[in-house]
């Protein structure tokens, strides 16, 4: 199979609306309502594009974070990333920027809590959005990753990929809720929830990939949804006579680890294999491996690229509708 990993691209643009700094606590076991010891404790820069960024310099493309930045938090982000090597767009806001937390026990279960994100202001919004359309002229593809703060303008994700759009520059975006429906409806070159996202923004009983085709309805051109240990569905427009063609990748078997992140490292690839022109159906074995590999990886936005080697050929892409 040929792999897109010697092509040469421009900066990938990690546009990410929520930033936080993700901590990772490491417990033997939990229970609600009772308290205690974190055996240890692992920060990193975090919010999905960010992961997505990291993702992308591991695999040799080049990309930029985007994102408002405030307090001890923002600059402890932003000073971390730029001292790996990436580059960075920080919009200063007065808001601390927030945190995550993430428990993972030694059964590997991974337990979220992602805090909501402080508001910004309008003028700040405005100066993100500046950011993001000035930063566009350098770029190869605009990626638009996780939720938003509270009070962000509902416009906010269709601006971004309007603004794409006028510079000739392919859309991805992965996020969830209401965000979820209008950035399909500006019609970005590829949207990525997961099995969850998708339900909770498209309830229906037409399954997963009759949710993804109302997606496409909306507007977007693919459809990318990850299902965990299951792998991924893709969904695009090429069924003939206007109808839906639907792709399936299964999980690799027995792979267990921390699955937070596995999405971003699936959203890297498909940002990799887009600019790159890979075709569809191994766009998506490529993410489908690379999505698996992070699981193994300890925090999100780190992949096993050995793992990922490996996996690779053990994978393929079957059309079931
Ligand atoms: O709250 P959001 O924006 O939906 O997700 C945020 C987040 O949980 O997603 C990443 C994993 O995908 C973490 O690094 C990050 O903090």
């Amino acid at each position: 199979m040929s792999r897109p990993t010697d092509v040469v691209v421009s900066r990938v643009l990690c546009v990410t609306p929520n930033p936080a700094v993700d901590v990772t606590y490491r417990v033997g076991s939990w229970a609600p309502g009772a308290s205690h010891r974190v055996r240890d404790v692992l920060e990193r820069p975090g919010g999905k594009g960010v992961n997505v960024a990291r993702v992308l310099r591991v695999l040799g493309v080049p990309a930029v974070v985007v994102a408002p930045l405030g307090g001890p938090g923002g600059d402890w982000l932003a000073a971390e990333l730029r001292a790996g090597g990436h580059a960075v767009r920080a919009v200063p806001v007065a808001a601390a920027t927030r945190r995550t937390v993430t428990v993972v026990d030694d059964t590997g279960a991974a337990t979220a809590f992602n805090e909501p994100g402080r508001a910004l202001s309008e003028d700040e919004w405005s100066a993100f959005v500046a950011a993001v359309a000035e930063e566009l002229g350098d770029a190869v593809a605009l990626v638009v990753s996780g939720s938003l703060p509270a009070g962000a303008p509902s416009d906010l994700l269709p601006r971004l990929v309007a603004a794409a759009r006028d510079a000739g520059v392919p859309a991805v975006a992965d996020t969830s809720g209401p965000a979820l429906l209008t950035v399909a409806g500006a019609g970005p070159a590829l949207v990525k929830p997961n099995a969850h996202e998708l339900a909770e923004a498209l309830p229906g009983d037409d399954g997963v990939s009759g949710a993804a085709g109302r997606l496409l309805a909306l507007g977007a051109e693919r459809v990318v949804v990850s299902l965990g240990a299951d792998g991924l569905l893709g969904v695009d427009g090429s069924g003939g006579s206007g109808e839906s063609a639907v792709w399936r990748v299964a999980g690799v078997p027995g792979v267990a680890g921390n699955p937070t992140g596995a999405g971003d490292a699936t959203v890297a690839a498909l940002v990799r294999g887009l600019v790159a022109g890979t075709p569809w159906p191994e766009a998506l074995t490529d993410a489908a491996a690379l999505g698996a590999a992070a699981v193994l990886a300890a925090a999100a936005g780190e992949v096993d690229l050995a793992a990922y080697e490996r996996f690779l050929p053990t994978l393929h892409a079957e059309r079931v509708e």
